[in-house]
């Protein structure tokens, strides 16, 4: 059906695979230009391997090729990643391009290698073979976006910070996908080499990884089928042009420049953007499951959660907090307030595990501050929350959003899901139910397919606390939920946290709105200097002198927030 065809459309195959490997570090925000070294080291040791007879009389000796190529490419790029993952953006990339360099010095080097002059292979790769291995990778990809670890990837692409502190660990995320992308480039070695017949070191040179990076690019890597829709994109343009005629040499690089650059310019999310409008609708609430299903009850009333001794902070000779002792009991709703650069945030960032004390010490939930793990362990111990900027996921829906923040709760889905196992289902419609009850109890379920771009500042505050909450926190901290509320809005923001702390949560919140500070909490905690000057009951820390002077002054409490310069 397709002869005369066959080597274009393996071609095509050929472009898929190397551009899924790109796809997949992409997915997870890295830029990660290793993969033309981790090709080139499958294909060579895959030559090693391959037999030069068919398996059985007729099947392709390259089955055993893919899983030694796919295994050398992870193991290279699990090796390289350990010092190299520290890197982030233009570094890592200088740093993965330099691997690649290094191999193909290597590979022109060695003896084995035959060199420059490189090896010859039988041609074992077949236009059917190569898709098969594209349908596999696809059908990986496609099970993978919706599932835990999916969803994982694309909140550390969109924001580690907020990723770690809803539960996921991003050192792991990361390496996961430079693993993967190692073994795909792997793949693509080993079938290159058995389909054109032929490797040198050149074959992996810069030029493939500039290839590779457009093609995923192009297709995009927000949708599983972006490396094909890419491959086939510029395998194609040529040869339209051919057909049209038009074939003079400098004519090729001008058009393919020319349709790349305005699917970059008006498809920023890539080819496959055009299929977003086809977008999964979100799951109603499913019946069945009520949204606490399996979870871990929340501590009684009055237990400590946390204790802190003697806390510090310095950041050079700025002493950001200084000797906090603080101890906060479960069920109650803990105020800190304190003028500008008191050091709330920082406080409240070493409580979540953000950054580490530099002195003193302290534990919130059985973890210790400035424990390894950082932020993600806290979140899995039960503390869950809210940045003073918010930092949404702003290329997922509202709903995606929230059900990132159940990640700390939930299991992982992705290989049951490869199998369809009615318990991967069962688990996924579990984190469903969690998050459409956020979503809810917010006041935003009838906005769950939106982006959060198009809700409005005070939504977008709600949204990142329905996030928060989707993890089912023990301890729940928003820093300056209010900001940027109206009246209206922040009275019905303080009646959610009383609510919230009628279910058991502990909630312990930055705000500069006073008179919902006071509405709001059990207990107030006063910052200056990064130091506790007033503790105790709202109303009497209210009347306070060293409060009123430092941070209250003469205004009129009923007016709201109080603004220092
Ligand atoms: N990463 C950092 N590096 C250096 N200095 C910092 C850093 N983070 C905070 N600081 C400093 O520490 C002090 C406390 O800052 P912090 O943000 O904790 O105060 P805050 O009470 O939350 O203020 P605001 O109400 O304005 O948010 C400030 O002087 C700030 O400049």
């Amino acid at each position: 059906m397709f002869a005369g065809y066959e080597t274009l459309i393996t071609t095509i195959a050929l472009g898929a695979i190397l551009a899924y490997s790109f796809h997949v570090v992409l997915m997870a925000g890295q830029l990660s230009l290793g993969q033309a070294g981790f090709a080139s080291l499958a294909a060579y040791v895959a030559t090693l391997v391959v037999p030069t007879e068919p398996l059985f009389g007729s099947l392709s000796p390259v089955i055993i090729g893919l899983p030694v190529g796919a295994a050398v490419g992870a193991a290279a790029a699990f090796l390289v990643g350990m010092p190299v993952l520290r890197l982030r953006g233009v570094f890592l990339a200088i740093g993965t391009i330099a691997f690649s360099e290094m191999v193909r010095v290597f590979m022109n080097n060695a003896e084995w290698t035959n060199g420059a002059l490189g090896l010859r292979v039988e041609k074992w790769v077949t236009f059917d073979f190569a898709w098969i291995v594209v349908a596999v990778l696809a059908y990986l990809f496609w099970r993978l976006g919706p599932s835990r670890t999916g969803r994982a990837f694309a909140a550390v692409r969109e924001d580690e910070l907020a990723a770690s502190s809803m539960g996921v660990n991003v050192v792991r995320t990361r390496m996961l996908s430079f693993t993967a992308s190692g073994a795909i480039a792997g793949v693509y070695g080993v079938m290159f080499a058995y389909f054109y017949g032929r490797i040198t070191p050149a074959t992996f040179d810069f030029g493939l990884t500039v290839d590779g990076l457009i093609t995923a690019v192009l297709g995009g890597y927000l949708v599983f089928f972006g490396p094909i829709l890419g491959s086939g994109f510029l395998t194609a343009v040529p040869e339209i042009q051919d057909a049209v005629g038009l074939e003079a040499g400098w004519i090729h690089p001008l058009v393919t420049g020319v349709l790349l650059l305005a699917v970059i310019l008006f498809l920023p999310g890539g080819l496959s953007t055009i299929f977003s409008r086809f977008r999964r609708v979100p799951a109603a609430p499913d019946p069945d499951y009520a949204p606490l299903d399996g979870l871990d009850p929340l501590p009684d009333k009055g237990t400590e959660i946390a204790k802190l001794h003697g806390i510090g902070k310095a950041y050079g000779a700025v002493q950001a907090v200084r000797g906090v002792d603080l101890e906060i009991r479960s069920g109650e709703v803990l105020g800190v307030i304190g003028p500008n650069g008191a050091g709330k945030t920082t406080l409240v960032n070493m409580i979540s595990g953000l950054e580490a004390p530099t002195s003193g010490e302290g534990e919130v939930l059985g973890v210790r501050l400035g424990a390894t793990g950082g932020a993600h362990r806290f979140a899995q111990a039960g503390v869950s929350r809210t940045f003073q900027h918010s930092k949404l996921f702003d290329r997922l829906t509202v709903l995606d959003n929230v059900l990132v923040g159940t990640h700390a709760v939930s299991k992982s889905t992705y290989l049951r899901r490869l199998l369809w196992l009615p318990s991967a289902r069962r688990d996924e419609r579990r984190a469903l139910a969690l998050a459409w009850a956020q979503l809810e109890r917010v006041g935003l379920a009838d906005r769950a397919n939106l982006r959060p771009g198009a809700l409005s500042y005070g939504d977008q505050r709600r949204l990142e606390i329905a996030r928060a909450l989707a993890s089912h926190p023990t301890l729940l901290i928003l820093d300056e939920p209010a900001a940027g509320m109206n009246h209206v809005e922040a009275a019905e923001l303080a009646g959610l946290i009383r609510s919230l702390a009628e279910d058991g949560i502990t909630v312990l919140f930055i705000e500069h709105n006073v008179k919902m500070v006071l509405e709001a909490c059990t207990r107030l905690v006063v910052l200056n200097f990064g130091e506790v000057i007033a503790e105790g009951e709202p109303s009497e820390v209210a009347a306070d002198p060293a409060v009123v002077e430092a941070y209250l002054g003469t205004e009129d409490i009923e007016d709201g927030e109080v603004e220092h310069v």
